[in-house]
């Protein structure tokens, strides 16, 4: 069984029709790229899958959305239980104005652990898987401010990773980081798909190329080609994704 399962999605902001008919389905323990122009989609689709969408007035959305089974658009499903199953990160490292302990520890909380040698194990193991922990240990009570941006990146990761979720969507993870903290995030992500499902939207072709297992292509709103990376970007199907790997466009 697909951890994701696409169904016939059309996404509508107000009358603009922003997703055509999405057929998708996302392999546990994958990672899969969304890659096309600008405005074509891909961060829209990311947000469908954990329901971020329903905090955009005008939104409104047809067809079927499954993770790890079940309809997330259902009536009986709990917002606050599937975005536990599903961590983001966004292009803007956005930690909280609170101490790098609090960062991590906030979504436990949160989901009601309280004792605080399991919070400072948590805390630990998560930023270990996020390659932070060596950086950080000694200042864990100093302000999450107070770190470089691909420090506060990968603190939003560890942030992500502390309540166990299943599925990690990263929208433009690194378009605002220099090239030494992109490569760790990417060293990182190689990393996290041993234990976890990552779907990333990237504008650079060459980070789908090394980070994902699968591509898909997006033009206008729909999917045009969904493929394995190699796949899309040596021997495409669609002429479009063609003219688009090989920069006639976008
Ligand atoms: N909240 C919104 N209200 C109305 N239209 C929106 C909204 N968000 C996105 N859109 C429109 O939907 C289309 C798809 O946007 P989306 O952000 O998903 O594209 P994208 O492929 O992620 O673009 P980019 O690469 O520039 O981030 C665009 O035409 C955009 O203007």
């Amino acid at each position: 069984m697909s951890i994701v399962e696409i169904k016939d999605l059309n996404l509508y902001y107000g009358q603009f029709q922003a997703l055509k008919s999405v057929n998708m389905k996302v392999e546990k323990g994958s990672v899969t790229a969304f890659i096309g122009p600008s405005g074509c989609g891909k961060s829209t689709l990311l947000r469908t899958i954990n329901r971020m969408n329903d905090l955009i007035k005008n939104v409104r959305i047809e067809g079927e959305l499954f993770v790890k089974g079940k309809d997330i658009y259902a009536a009986d499903v709990r917002l606050e239980q599937l975005r536990k199953q599903i961590g983001m990160v966004f292009q803007q490292p956005n930690p909280f104005p609170k101490s790098i302990y609090d960062n991590v520890a906030f979504g436990p909380i949160i989901h009601g652990i309280k004792d605080k040698k399991t919070l400072d194990e948590i805390v630990e193991t998560s930023l270990q898987k996020a390659v932070l922990w060596n950086e950080v240990k000694d200042n864990l009570h100093k302000s999450a401010f107070g770190l470089s941006g691909g420090q506060q990146q990968r603190l939003c990761i560890a942030r992500a990773l502390a309540v166990n979720p299943d599925i990690m969507l990263m929208d433009e993870p690194t378009s605002a980081l220099d090239p030494i903290s992109t490569t760790k995030i990417e060293e990182l992500i190689d990393e996290l798909k041993n234990n976890y499902t990552i779907i990333i939207v990237t504008h650079n072709m060459h980070q789908a190329g090394r980070v994902s297992d699968q591509t898909a292509f997006f033009l206008n709103g729909e999917v045009v080609e969904f493929a394995d990376t190699k796949t899309i970007f040596t021997n495409p199907s669609d002429q479009r994704t063609e003219d688009y790997i090989s920069g006639r466009f976008g």
